[in-house]
Formats: structure tokens, sequence, C-alpha cells
């Protein structure tokens, strides 16, 4: 079900991450590049021997925790032995073969010391003599941020990034989503989202990510994949209500009228219905207001008979509010719970189809319209939807065929186009082959790794 759409949300997951991950990757090369600089250009007649200034493994850059190091130099800029930390012991450890002096051991006494001593007591080498490193990615990183800060620039720029990327952060930028988000948008259409609920989903991912800051422990796909999920589940669960407990608190007998057009699985969807309640306990009684089509008398009845229930029928031809009241009557007199009631699909003009349903709302006063159209029909679905909701308003929609649908644009279009929830999804022909729509576990369907 819905693999297609599936494997094009998964494509736009895996595309964001990769872009952002490579502009992380180039923003940190950047920073480090920046930092080597810095410290080549350090003065040549620094008072300190050239292994004890050995450049540490550039990788530190990257792990390197700037905030703490940054602070630790703020607070003792002229202790340059304290301010080498555990990442440096390997140097150190060199300059000790070489016969230096006995550096300060890499542990946390030592970066108590740092900020403990007066910087005025101790007579040490200045602190750009021999300074790590890792201390001048940081406080590279540091004055970009300020530089940056003093241009009043506003947003994650080249630096602020590479400054983020440090700190094992890394900032989503409007630009690394333009083509991701263009990709997206192609999918979406082509798997007949409509357009004005493909620009909205598209718009709700463009808040949730531009500027975001991905934490530590997220990766930019946990990012994008939370991105996704509430953008496709705003539009999905509009309207939705707890179909269940409306049936439940309703008076009874409980009437329901379903509209749309022959031949999309409505006669099948009444029976599997009936089938539904009788589960929860409830009694049903069938009532066949297509009195326009030839044959439709017939189908219904074979429902009814293999199901084992009522059905009111007339001869074709006949007043469909008629037969419906003739439902509800039966209804009440025989102490049944529910009325469903079937209407003709395509009238000539949607003046006809909203004259029968308000006859029907007028006689029976339905307590639920349901329009019932089939997923597999996309963007066809959507716009009968919308016109059935314009003609006389519908209360919910059931989408037939859902598991014959790998697309699934009717599915997320149909409740943000006519503002009324989907209530049920039909999957295969059987009698229980229905499912209550449920607007998450739609979302976790179409983004999750299974089903
Ligand atoms: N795969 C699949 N087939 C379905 C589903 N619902 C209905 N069908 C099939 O669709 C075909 C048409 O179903 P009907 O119930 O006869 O549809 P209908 O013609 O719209 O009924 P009317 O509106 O009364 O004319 C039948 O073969 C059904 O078995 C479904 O959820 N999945």
């Amino acid at each position: 079900m819905f693999d297609g759409l599936k494997k094009k949300l998964n494509r736009f997951r895996n595309d964001v991450e990769e872009t952002a991950e490579e502009k992380a990757e180039a923003a940190a090369d950047e920073a480090e590049t920046e930092a080597d600089a810095e410290a080549e250009s350090a003065p040549a007649d620094a008072a300190v021997e050239p292994e004890a200034s050995e450049p540490a493994d550039t990788d530190s850059v990257g792990d390197a925790d700037v905030d703490s190091e940054a602070d630790a130099v703020d607070d003792a800029p002229a202790d340059a032995e304290s301010v080498t930390d555990a990442d440096s012991a390997p140097e150190q450890a060199a300059a000790t073969a070489e016969g230096e002096p006995e550096p300060e051991p890499a542990t946390a006494a030592a970066d108590e010391q740092m900020v403990d001593e007066p910087a005025a007591d101790v007579d040490e080498p200045a602190p750009d003599e021999a300074e790590p490193r890792e201390s001048l990615a940081s406080d590279a990183a540091k004055a970009a941020l300020a530089e940056e800060d003093e241009d009043g620039s506003s947003g994650p720029g080249r630096l602020r990034r590479a400054a983020a990327f440090a700190t094992g952060k890394v900032v989503i930028e409007e630009e690394d989503l333009e083509d991701p988000l263009w990709e997206l948008e192609m999918a979406l259409l082509q798997s007949d989202v409509e357009m004005q609920v493909a620009e909205e989903i598209l718009e709700t991912i463009r808040e949730k990510l531009i500027g975001e800051t991905r934490k530590q422990v997220q990766s930019t796909g946990q990012l994008v994949s939370e991105a996704l999920h509430d953008a496709l589940y705003e539009v999905i669960s509009v309207g939705q209500f707890d179909f269940d407990q409306r049936i439940a608190e309703a008076d009874k007998p409980v009437t329901l009228i379903f509209t749309g057009i022959n031949g999309v699985g409505k006669t099948t969807t009444i029976a599997k219905l009936a089938r539904y309640f009788e589960k929860q306990g409830y009694s049903t009684v069938l009532a066949n207001g297509d009195t326009y089509r030839a044959g439709a008398n017939e189908q219904i009845r074979e429902h009814a008979e293999a199901l084992g229930k009522k059905l009111i029928a007339h001869e074709q031809g006949g007043d469909p509010a008629a037969v419906i009241y003739d439902g509800v009557e039966y209804a009440e007199a025989h102490d049944i719970d529910i009325v469903l009631g079937d209407t003709a699909g395509r009238l000539h003009t949607s003046n006809d189809l909203m004259a029968q349903l308000e006859k029907i709302d007028r006689v029976v006063g339905p307590d639920l319209t349901l329009f019932v159209d089939e997923a597999v029909a996309g963007q066809d679905a959507v716009e009968r939807a919308r016109q059935f909701n314009d003609a006389a308003a519908i209360d919910g929609a059931i989408l037939t065929k859902a598991d014959a649908d790998s697309n699934g644009g009717a599915a997320i279009s149909i409740a943000y186009v006519t503002g009324k929830p989907i209530l049920f999804l039909g999957v295969g022909q059987g009698y229980d082959h229905i499912e209550k729509f449920d607007p998450e576990r739609m979302v976790e369907r179409l983004l999750g790794e299974d089903e």
C-alpha cells in the first residue's frame, strides 16, 4: 500500500541528509584550513621547542568541545602548559622524551588549576607561543562568530555553520533544501497529491527544517523524518473525529448515507461496514436508495444475504428518500441500531444530486453522509470529493481499494481539500477488508521502514 509514494518520501529524506552532511563536512574542512593557517602564522620566535608546537591531529577540530576549551583559554590566558589538555597528551609525552620539563598531567586537576591559578603568578610562555591546535581552532570559530555578529549578519552563515559543526551540530539552510524540495514536490504531484496540499506539505517542511540545528544525538535523517511526519500529519488529519464514539453516542437508530459514483466499491463498503458494526455488537439494516441503476437491488441483495442482513428496497425508479425512510422505520420497529443507506452515484447534474440528498436530509435527517471513492482514482477521487462536498456537504470520506494504490495521493489530499476526514480505508475485497483510518498510522506507513 502506497509503496511508490513511500519510496519517494524516503528519497527526499536521503537527499536532504546527504546534502546537509556534505555541506557540514565542507564547512568543517574550511574551519580546519583556517585553523591550520592561523597555527602556521604563529610568531616564528616563539619561546618553545618546535616539538612542543608540533601540529596535533587535525581531526580534533571536529571533535573538540569548543565551548569548554574556549572558556578555559579565557580564564587562564597565560597558563600555556595547563591549557594543554588530554587531547594533546601525546605531544607532552614527546616533549618529555626530548628532555623537556615534565608537563602537568592531563587530568581534571590540571583543568582546575587552569581556572584557579592567577595568570600573573605564572612565569610561563605567552599563550600564543604554545597554544595547542584545538584551542586555535576553537578561537577561530569563536572569532568568526563574533565577526559575523559584528557584521550584523543574521542566520547561519558559513563560519557559523563551521562552528556549529565543531560542536557536533549541523544547521540546515534554505539552499540545502532547494533541490530536494523541488524533487519532493514533483514526486508528490506524480503521486496524485493535490497541488495545494503538496504546497502545504512543502511549506511545513521548510518551516520545520530551515535554520534547524541538529542536536548531537540526532541524525539529519531523523530531523527530516520528523519534519515529514508533521507536514503529512497536518494535512492528513484534517477534520478527524472519533467515528466509533460518534456512533456510540448517537440516538438509535443511527442513519448513515453513502454517496459517490458507481463502480468505486460503494455497495461493497456498505456490506463491509455491516460486518464492522456487527463485530462491535450493533445490528444493521441495509436500504437501497440507488433506485436509478438497473441491477442495483440484486447487487446489494447478494451482500445482504451473504451477511444475513435485512434489505429494504423499492422498484427501480422509486424515490430514494422513501426507501431510506422505510429503512429507518424498519429499524425503529425492530430495534435495529444502524441504517446503512446506499444512494445513486451519478446524477445528471449536481443540482439533481443535491436535490436527492436534500430530500433524504429532510425526510430522514441522516446522522452522517459519507462519501465513498477509490484511492486508485487519485486526483479524480479528490476532485469528485470536492464536487460532492460542494453539492451537499459530506461528513467524512471512505477510500476503497487502498490495497491496490501505490500513490497515496487521494488518501493524503481528500481531508485537506474537503475539510472532512477520511474515516475508513477499503483494503481488499473481503467483508473484513476495511480499516478504520488512523492518520498517525497512515503517516507511519508512509515513512516507516517496513509495512
Ligand atoms: N481490491 C479491492 N477491491 C474492492 C474494494 N472495495 C470494493 N472492491 C471491488 O470493487 C468492485 C466494485 O465494487 P462494488 O461494491 O460493486 O462497487 P460499486 O459498483 O461502486 O457499487 P455501487 O456504487 O452500488 O454501484 C468489486 O469487485 C469489489 O469487490 C477494496 O477495498 N479493495
